[in-house]
């Protein structure tokens, strides 16, 4: 058998001035505090938020409570190996998903008391639902209703894509920007074959699984997209995948999706009849909101659950959304950027396809040709500005 060779190194949280090491030193206490902010909560979650703020400076991956509901799985994802470490040795991703575990176990989130359920944060990803420009981008739906089936599937394809980033009407009124910049936004694009693993109409069954990302003005695009598969026959049953708990900050959890859903059926024009159709395949079966345990976990799919990957297995494609999601799906590994993606992503038990914008230096899939052009414009930035984005497929 020929050698495989070793994967590369993984990405931990240590090294000085780096972008993994920032969001453990400075942006989990920025998100402490907003969070301090959002609620009157008591003096009892803020000397908890105070002892977590303390231990993510200076201090060590503290053990989960004796009686935490998820203790064994948490030790079943290597709790043990890296409690009493400094938080920056861990794998990054190991940290930043422990991280949200211990602050929604600050504010009480697990209960029992007051603030059981409560998600932290809950305002800011109202205040986005709420704000103009959501119901600006919902405002295109009217327009795109007039358009031939293949291009609204483009738009809507595109709509999730890049979630709060770029609007529908962006996509509708200038499709063709991203090909006249110097170095294209999209990165990859793998979209032709994403079309050609679906039915072309509803003359056979097909299961559309989306592992969905982020809440608000990424969901609703994900919602639309899911609308249109099921309304062209592209799928005949779609599984939207979200977190069983608030994570991330804005990633979306199931009260997110009714968030979503009650925005688009009380939008004016052609977004509630998408909002009145999406809630009427939740109530015949058609679309399913699905939550496991593994959404949240420190580590990545490859490393998925049995049932998990029963249910992938089973699919005609899965999307996976977004930039951690990406992260999981490959490895949160050094990899050089022309690393084929269907070479990290053979342990997907199905057809998958990553549609996500670039915040994490993680990149595999990319020509040599677009990697040198990238660094040439941009030195390192194009890896985590957000700026850039790929669907990238294997079949
Ligand atoms: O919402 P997304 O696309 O998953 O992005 C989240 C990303 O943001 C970060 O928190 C920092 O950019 C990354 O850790 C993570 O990959």
């Amino acid at each position: 058998m020929p050698d495989t060779p070793a994967p590369p190194p993984e990405i931990l949280g240590d090294e000085p001035g780096s972008f993994p090491r920032s969001v453990l030193a400075e942006r989990h206490p920025a998100i402490i505090r907003q969070v301090r902010d959002a609620f009157p909560y008591d003096p009892g979650v803020h000397r908890a938020l105070d002892a977590l703020l303390a231990s993510c400076l200076e201090g060590v991956l503290e053990p989960l409570p004796a009686d935490a509901h998820d203790g064994r799985l948490w030790r079943a994802w290597g709790l043990d190996d890296w409690s009493g470490r400094p938080w920056f040795d861990a794998p990054w991703l190991w940290s930043e998903s422990y991280f949200y575990r211990r602050l929604l176990e600050a504010v009480g989130y697990f209960g029992p008391g007051p603030w059981q359920g409560i998600d932290p944060f809950r305002p800011s990803k109202l205040a986005e639902l709420d704000a103009p420009e959501t119901g600006e981008e919902l405002a295109v739906l009217d327009r795109l209703e007039a358009r031939p089936a293949e291009e609204r599937a483009h738009a809507l394809l595109h709509g999730s894509l890049w979630g709060n980033r770029a609007d529908l009407g962006f996509r509708l009124s200038d499709a063709d920007a991203e090909e006249r910049a110097a170095v294209p936004a999209l990165v990859a694009d793998d979209s032709e074959t994403l079309w050609s693993l679906l039915p072309a109409a509803d003359n056979a069954s097909s299961t559309v699984c989306i592992v969905a990302d982020n809440a608000g003005r990424e969901l609703i695009p994900d919602l639309l997209l899911a609308a249109h598969l099921l309304a062209h026959g592209r799928a005949s049953r779609v599984v939207l995948y979200v977190k069983p708990y608030p994570y991330y900050v804005s990633d979306a959890t199931p009260a997110d999706v009714v968030d979503a859903l009650r925005k688009l059926t009380g939008a004016p024009g052609a977004a509630a009849g998408y909002g009145r159709r999406l809630w009427a395949a939740l109530a015949d079966g058609t679309l399913t909101v699905r939550v496991h345990p593994f959404a949240a976990a420190p580590l990545p799919f490859e490393r998925m659950p049995d049932d998990l990957r029963t249910e992938f297995a089973a699919a005609t494609l899965t999307l996976v959304k977004g930039d951690l999601n990406y992260r999981r799906l490959v490895g949160d590994r050094r990899w050089p950027a022309t690393t084929p993606f269907a070479d990290v992503t053979a342990h997907f038990p199905g057809p998958v396809a990553a549609l996500r914008t670039l915040k994490s230096e993680v990149v595999v899939g990319l020509s040599a040709d677009t990697e040198a052009a990238l660094d040439a414009a941009e030195g390192r930035r194009w890896r985590t500005g957000g700026t850039h984005a790929l669907i990238q497929v294997r079949g």
